[in-house]
């Protein structure tokens, strides 16, 4: 049998992250609390919070109660399709952090190339104007 489970990226879930408009990600699976966000015993601020990533952990660490797993259960309206793992950006971050240390000497060193040529330049237009004047 093919399920006929909706599938959402972790980009398309995230989207919906404000108090109007709420979904979480839960083990994989994902949820609209849009209106459940006022009756939440725990407070609407933490379903904010946790948008854009899998807050298992966080509810797992709230010590639900298997009431408030069935609860739960109504508000699912799809899993998270896992062919898309992570969001694009948050992906480029961790891409960029092994040669950060690296990037940051050249950005610097591309910066600042004009302080040595000028030092350079300046000592090379003082130093011939010096020359003429105790030349003569
Ligand atoms: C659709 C998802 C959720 C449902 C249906 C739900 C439901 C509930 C319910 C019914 C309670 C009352 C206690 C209990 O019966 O266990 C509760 C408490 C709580 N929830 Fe959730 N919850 C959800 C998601 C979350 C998430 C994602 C977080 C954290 C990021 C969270 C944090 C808390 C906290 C901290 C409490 C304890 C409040 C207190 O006793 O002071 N919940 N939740």
């Amino acid at each position: 049998m093919p399920t006929l489970t909706k599938l959402y990226t972790m980009q398309e879930a995230s989207e919906h992250n404000t108090k109007d408009d709420c979904w979480v990600v839960i083990d994989g699976k994902v949820y609209d609390v849009t209106t459940y966000l006022d009756e939440h015993p725990g407070g609407d601020d933490v379903f904010i919070e946790v948008t854009g990533k899998d807050a298992a952990d966080e509810f797992e660490d709230a010590g639900h109660s298997k009431s408030a797993r069935e609860l739960m259960e109504t508000f699912c309206i799809g899993e998270l399709d896992l062919s898309s793992p992570a969001i694009p950006e948050l992906e480029i971050v961790k891409k960029k952090q092994p040669t950060d240390l690296a990037q940051k000497l050249m950005d610097t060193t591309m910066q600042y190339w004009a302080v040595p040529v000028s030092v350079v330049g300046i000592s090379v237009v003082v130093g011939f104007l010096y020359l003429r004047l105790f030349m003569h």
